[in-house]
């Protein structure tokens, strides 16, 4: 069940910060942004003089005052776009921070596979589901890419479970049909029953949200290696029937590229072997690609597939460094994954602040060898840079620039209210943990003096917070989460 629909328009009034580009935010204080009752943004009204104005806006929408909810700032607060998880396994959640020394073969087979393969019982799997979107929620996440499981009751409660918590999703049903690659209890049986099992996937969920306004089903070959060519030629003439996006795992591990070379010698490469099935469309999203070679990439950009940058999970299962300033100057488009659980956190925030210093990483002297010095400087990722792959790039990767990610007309208003503790001048150095015994709001680990530009406030934001400044959640203009 949906959750209930909004009966009045809203107007925001505040601080409103978003990407007008990748190296460019733009800060718009004083304004009004006005949502109708379906969650569209039809009006931006920058230095708005709140008091002066709200009616001469309202009768400009045509709009009755008194079926107006009108929400405002307080002090240290701005709204800011909703997050873009690009790439998750919600099954793989009560994992999150499970991963010891392992690397991505093994991982599957002693964390993974055993794990989702539990999830068949359904209460376990609504215990796991409902808390991943909950939480997802309450970092921000606004829109997220999930890889379900293989079997299909459980992954249509995940769809379920986004449409009634209010979170837009893209909801996949794992295609493995190789037994070669599997554990005998978690496997398709055939590449004809791993596509008539997808198809069934497909048909609840637009049973359940007709028109895909929230929930959209996602063709999901697990990656290269667990799937036959049987089930990648048959999942390609899907995507090319349905014009669904596609979602799997690109290079991401050395060895994963040998074991791939191995089963497809006939490719020439990882990404061909994709092409060669046609699943590399303009709606694919193609997660790490850490180790892709210049053909690759060249190949992703003629088809206008794009990437999901997973730099916590490339860190955590030791996977390497994507190249995301490489694959961007190749016309690649590129969003922010959090990878649960071969990263081990939810948060889009933490994905950001990790693919800024992954891509420090990339600069120091060391790296890329016969790389110049230039474009190794090149490589490092700004704040503003890594806030617009969370926001505009995760929403162009997953096929939905035009509808979210900013604050502009005609988008939808998917977006979080950050607040940041304001260190009180009195207080300051006397009491301990003053904001608790004030009865105040736990700000977390931000601390804003009040003399920081604006620039620097997102950036202590980006390196300092975490869930306590994600203070409310909308999604299509509803509230889907509230920090108590
Ligand atoms: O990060 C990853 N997580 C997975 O679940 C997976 N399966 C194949 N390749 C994978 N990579
Ligand atoms: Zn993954």
């Amino acid at each position: 069940m949906a959750p209930p629909k909004n009966e009045r328009n809203q107007v925001f009034l505040g601080s409103f910060i978003h990407s007008k580009k990748l190296d460019e935010l733009e800060y718009l204080h004083n304004t009004a942004v006005c949502v109708d009752k379906s969650g569209k943004i039809v009006a931006v009204e920058a230095e708005h003089d709140v008091e002066k104005n709200l009616d001469t806006l309202y009768s400009k929408l045509g709009w009755d005052a008194s079926n107006v909810d009108v929400h405002s700032t307080k002090e240290g607060q701005f709204f800011f776009p909703g997050f873009i998880d690009t790439h998750i396994h919600a099954p793989q959640y009560p994992n999150a921070g499970i991963f010891g020394k392992s690397t991505l073969l093994d991982w599957l087979n002693t964390y993974t596979f055993p794990m989702e393969a539990s999830l068949k019982d359904l209460t376990k799997a609504r215990r796991v589901y409902g808390r991943c979107v909950r939480k997802t929620l309450s970092h921000g996440t606004t829109t997220a890419a999930y890889y379900a499981t293989i079997d299909v009751p459980a992954t249509n409660l995940l769809a379920d479970l986004c449409l009634a918590l209010g979170q837009r999703a893209f909801v996949g049903r794992v295609c493995m049909d190789n037994p070669d690659m599997a554990p005998a209890d978690y496997v398709d049986e055939s590449a004809d029953a791993s596509l008539a099992l997808t198809r069934e996937s497909i048909a609840h969920i637009r049973a359940i949200d007709p028109d895909y306004a929230l929930v959209s089903p996602v063709l999901t070959p697990r990656f290269a290696p667990s799937c036959t060519r049987d089930s990648l030629r048959q999942l390609g003439a899907l995507a090319a029937e349905t014009g669904l996006p596609v979602q799997t795992h690109l290079s991401e591990n050395v060895r994963e590229i040998e074991l791939v070379a191995s089963l497809f010698p006939e490719a020439d490469g990882y990404a061909a072997v994709y092409d060669g099935f046609g699943l590399l469309t303009p709606r694919t999203i193609l997660a790490h690609a850490v180790h892709l070679s210049e053909a690759e990439a060249g190949l992703l950009a003629r088809r206008g597939s794009k990437v999901s940058h997973c730099p916590c999970s490339n860190s955590a299962i030791t996977s390497g460094e994507a190249r995301v300033r490489w694959l961007l100057d190749r016309g690649v488009g590129v969003g922010l994954g959090t990878d649960v659980s071969g990263g081990y956190s939810p948060s889009v925030l933490e994905a950001a602040r990790l693919a800024l210093l992954v891509s420090r990483h990339l600069a120091m002297p060391h790296q890329q060898p016969g790389v110049s010095d230039a474009d190794r400087e090149r490589a490092k990722l700004s704040v503003e840079e890594v806030l617009y792959l969370a926001t505009r790039g995760g929403a162009e990767v997953v096929g939905l620039e035009r509808r979210v990610g900013a604050f502009e007309v005609g988008m939808e208003f998917d977006a979080q209210l950050i607040g940041l503790g304001l260190v009180e001048e009195a207080s300051a150095g006397i009491k301990e943990n003053e904001g608790q015994e004030d009865g105040g709001e736990d700000d977390g680990n931000v601390d804003v003096f009040g003399w920081e530009t604006w620039e620097e406030k997102v950036a202590k934001w980006v390196f300092n917070g975490d869930d306590r400044n994600t203070k409310r959640v909308w999604v299509k203009g509803r509230l889907v989460h509230t920090r108590v």
